[in-house]
């Protein structure tokens, strides 16, 4: 399985087409427009999520609510084009129209692509890399991950996910117990956050940043149900799965670390208080007595729950500018904006959720190589009856 997306935010739509989605496997529009919606929300967002209604249209590799197999075309339109349909034509100017093009970027913001981009691809007008860079890709990626969460679903595995920390306030340590009740309560928080306490003083750390003109970060994790052993491997770099996850992580944008199970914690502990003892009873056959590695051991799943942490740098465009330089001119500019989110934190944890989603899914397709979801579901079946019995 592979996908690839394109877009612009202020564009006419963002496009995602995702190839290897096994045959006979419902999908529904429905499916990927809750996971939309949850990506729309949270707590903390600026006026453009008040414009936009993401509806996704499938437009190929599904006939009658079933996959054909075929590569899956999926659009969700951008409502704000509407006000950027000169901005963003795709025709050719004259001299005298490219001089009128509104709203041309020649202030580089710090933190965000613009600068590096402009360089790089040559654009004096920095509107053609942040066009681009903007996270309005999420939402396209997030229809990938849709797809494979449902694919997921159906082999009974289960994605989940909350946020941990924002702007220096901690929930409270939750250890995971059901990934249902993990699911239900992340989903009634404004913030995704599981402590109510840590809720209130998160919600009050945003406003304040909103107050002050500043944005602010944090910490989000995604939890995996139901992984069968040995997804992964460990033979070469570029088949363990941890590392493809931290990758598809840290590609999210304006994400900068990432924590497998306790993660960094692991410096700070002996090995005796690291790694998780091996156990084994008939109905469940091998399992770990806790679950210190998050789910991998070797580059591969060991059946236990993937349990993986985001980092999310505070949003680069402040209104509270921070000092950058015009590009034409070369003196110092405080960039003023227009609008911005001020944490998109909450959100962020629902693209984690969708990425390691499409992360996991393609591993399962890659390992069980199967064209029809009936024949990749019983794959799966034998192999976790052969895992407990081995
Ligand atoms: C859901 C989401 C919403 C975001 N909203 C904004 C925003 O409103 N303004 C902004 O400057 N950056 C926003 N960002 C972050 C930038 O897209 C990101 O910092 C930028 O693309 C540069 O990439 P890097 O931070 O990964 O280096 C958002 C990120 C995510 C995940
Ligand atoms: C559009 C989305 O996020 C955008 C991501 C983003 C950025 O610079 O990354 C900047 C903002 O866009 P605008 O400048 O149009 O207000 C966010 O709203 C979205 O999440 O759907």
């Amino acid at each position: 399985m592979r996908y690839l997306t394109a877009g612009e935010s202020h564009g006419p739509q963002q496009t995602t087409i995702i190839e290897g989605v096994p045959a006979h496997m419902e999908l529904l529009k429905e499916d990927i427009n809750r996971e939309l919606k949850r990506r729309q929300g949270g707590y903390g967002r600026g006026r453009r999520m008040q414009i936009e209604k993401d509806l996704v249209e499938i437009v190929s590799g599904v006939r009658h609510g079933k996959t054909t197999g075929a590569p899956i075309a999926l659009v969700v339109k951008n409502d704000d084009f509407k006000s950027w349909t000169d901005v963003m034509g795709v025709e050719p100017l004259s001299e005298e129209e490219e001089q009128q093009v509104r709203r041309k970027v020649t202030h580089p913001r710090p933190g965000h692509a613009d600068l590096n981009g402009g360089i790089k691809y040559g654009h004096r007008d920095m509107r053609n890399v942040l066009e681009r860079s903007s996270a309005r890709e999420t939402t396209a990626r997030v229809c990938a991950g849709a797809v494979a969460k449902k694919l997921l679903k159906t082999l009974g595995i289960e994605v989940a996910g909350h946020v941990l920390e924002i702007g220096g306030v901690k929930a409270k340590d939750i250890s995971y117990k059901d990934i249902y009740e993990l699911q239900e309560k992340s989903e009634a928080s404004p913030v995704r956050c599981l402590d109510k306490e840590a809720e209130r003083k998160m919600m009050e750390a945003i406003d304040q940043a909103k107050k002050e003109g500043d944005s602010i970060g944090g910490v989000v994790q995604t939890v995996v149900t139901g992984m069968p052993v040995g997804v992964g491997s460990h033979v070469h770099y570029d088949r363990k799965l941890d590392s493809k996850i931290a990758g598809a992580v840290v590609s999210i944008n304006a994400f900068k670390g990432v924590e497998i199970g306790i993660g960094f914690e692991a410096a700070r502990r002996p090995g005796s208080e690291v790694h998780d003892e091996i156990l084994w009873d008939e109905e469940k056959g091998y399992y770990r007595r806790t679950n210190n590695l998050g789910g991998f051991e070797g580059g591969m799943t060991n059946g236990m729950p993937l349990v993986i942490q985001g980092v999310m740098k505070p949003i680069p465009t402040l209104y509270k500018p921070l000092q950058s330089v015009d590009i034409d001119t070369k003196e110092p500019f405080q960039a003023s904006i227009e609008r911005s989110d001020s944490c998109a934190v909450p959100a962020a944890s629902v693209v984690m959720e969708n990425v390691i989603a499409f992360e996991v899914a393609k591993a399962l397709v890659e390992m069980f190589h199967a064209d029809r979801i009936d024949a990749l579901k019983e794959s799966i079946e034998n192999h976790r009856t052969w895992a407990r019995e081995f």
